[in-house]
């Protein structure tokens, strides 16, 4: 996935600054009189669990934000904060600019069921009705009129490939079916925030890469704002725009894949992209400086140093252009991709 330019500079879809979440018996006074730097440990020993711990990120629209981390780290309570399902104990969360703690229980109600969808690791889905009629089910619980719900459920079940298989039950489904369910009875809402926790979690692994595949086609056709959880280095490198890495409730780092693996910004980050083949994962884009020159042929900025391969062991140019839709933006040094391809890096 890449992003347009302008995604970056307009105004974000959440935005949260400073956010705390703690978990015990009185957090807003002890936030308050809590000496700054507090460890989360410490905050531990004191009594309470810093679910989320001073985050600030911001989600772009039309991005893809996986929110990566261990069991515990605290990637669901953040998450939960953006819609407050949680009460944050510090600090500020704006969606599209209103802020979520200053808003009715009503408000907040008809925030999340107008703008947000949701997709859960359990699929969630209800064991009597059909396919169809659970994909219907959120736009019968808004009163939408029978021949419409229909026609737009049938419309999702096409987008995600079940269609034939509207009038199947749950159990006749497979994993990989089922969840399809899932994602298109969220999308039959047409969400413009997209959360899934741990969508893909439940099924094996093979299923899980086509449905990775699957659901970054869909991304590419409907460009939803997505917030993505996920404890699987490997799927967030796979799909994200921008990868946010939690610790103890703390954000260690967020940024692209690429900046991710070469650029890890604590010891902590850098255990995670040990293991990852680089190649794989940073585009000519990425290593393209654009105060250098090259010569002959440019390779696309959207081609991975692994897709680079076998150009990069031929060639003998010290300096390779790169082009983003036909137009130079810079060159790489031959030299920097071939360290990444052997893992010199
Ligand atoms: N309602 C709660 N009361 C007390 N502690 C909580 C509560 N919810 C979460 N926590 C704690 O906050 C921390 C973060 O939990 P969270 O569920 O956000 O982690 P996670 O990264 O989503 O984990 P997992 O991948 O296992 O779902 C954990 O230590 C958890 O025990």
């Amino acid at each position: 996935m890449q992003q347009t330019a302008s995604a970056a500079t307009e105004q974000p879809v959440i935005s949260c600054r400073n956010v705390w979440k703690l978990f015990g018996s009185d957090p807003t006074t002890y936030l308050a009189t809590m000496p700054a730097g507090r460890g989360y440990e410490e905050i531990r020993s004191d009594g309470y669990i810093a679910g989320v711990k001073d985050v600030s990120v911001d989600v772009r629209r039309g991005e893809m934000l996986v929110i990566m981390g261990l069991s515990g780290s605290g990637k669901s309570t953040l998450v939960r904060c953006f819609s407050r399902l949680h009460d944050i104990t510090g600090g500020t969360i704006e969606v599209e600019g209103q802020d979520v703690m200053s808003l009715s229980e009503k408000e907040l109600i008809e925030l999340r069921r107008s703008k947000m969808g949701m997709v859960f690791q359990s699929f969630g889905l209800l064991p009597h009705r059909t396919v169809l009629d659970n994909v219907a089910f959120p736009l019968e619980m808004r009163g939408q009129d029978r021949h419409k719900r229909r026609e737009r459920a049938m419309e999702v079940i096409k987008l995600v490939g079940l269609e034939g298989r509207e009038d199947y039950f749950p159990r006749e489904l497979s994993g990989g079916q089922q969840q399809r369910v899932g994602i298109a009875r969220s999308l039959a809402i047409e969400p413009d925030i997209w959360f899934l926790d741990e969508p893909f979690s439940a099924l094996d692994p093979l299923i899980r890469r086509e449905m990775q595949d699957e659901f970054l086609r869909l991304q590419e056709m409907l460009a939803k704002t997505i917030v993505f959880i996920t404890h699987d280095f490997d799927e967030a490198l796979r799909l994200a725009d921008r990868i946010a890495i939690m610790k103890d409730g703390a954000v260690e780092q967020c940024d692209t894949p690429d900046q991710i693996v070469l650029h890890p910004a604590t010891e902590y980050v850098r255990k995670f992209t040990e293991e990852i083949d680089k190649a794989r994962v940073v585009h000519a884009s990425v290593l393209a400086k654009p105060d250098l020159t090259g010569s002959g042929d440019p390779v696309d900025a959207l081609s991975t140093v692994h897709q680079l391969a076998q150009l990069l062991v031929q060639d003998t140019r010290e300096a390779i252009p790169v082009a983003r839709e036909g137009k130079v933006i810079g060159a790489f040094r031959r030299e920097d991709a071939l360290n990444i391809l052997v893992g010199a890096h």
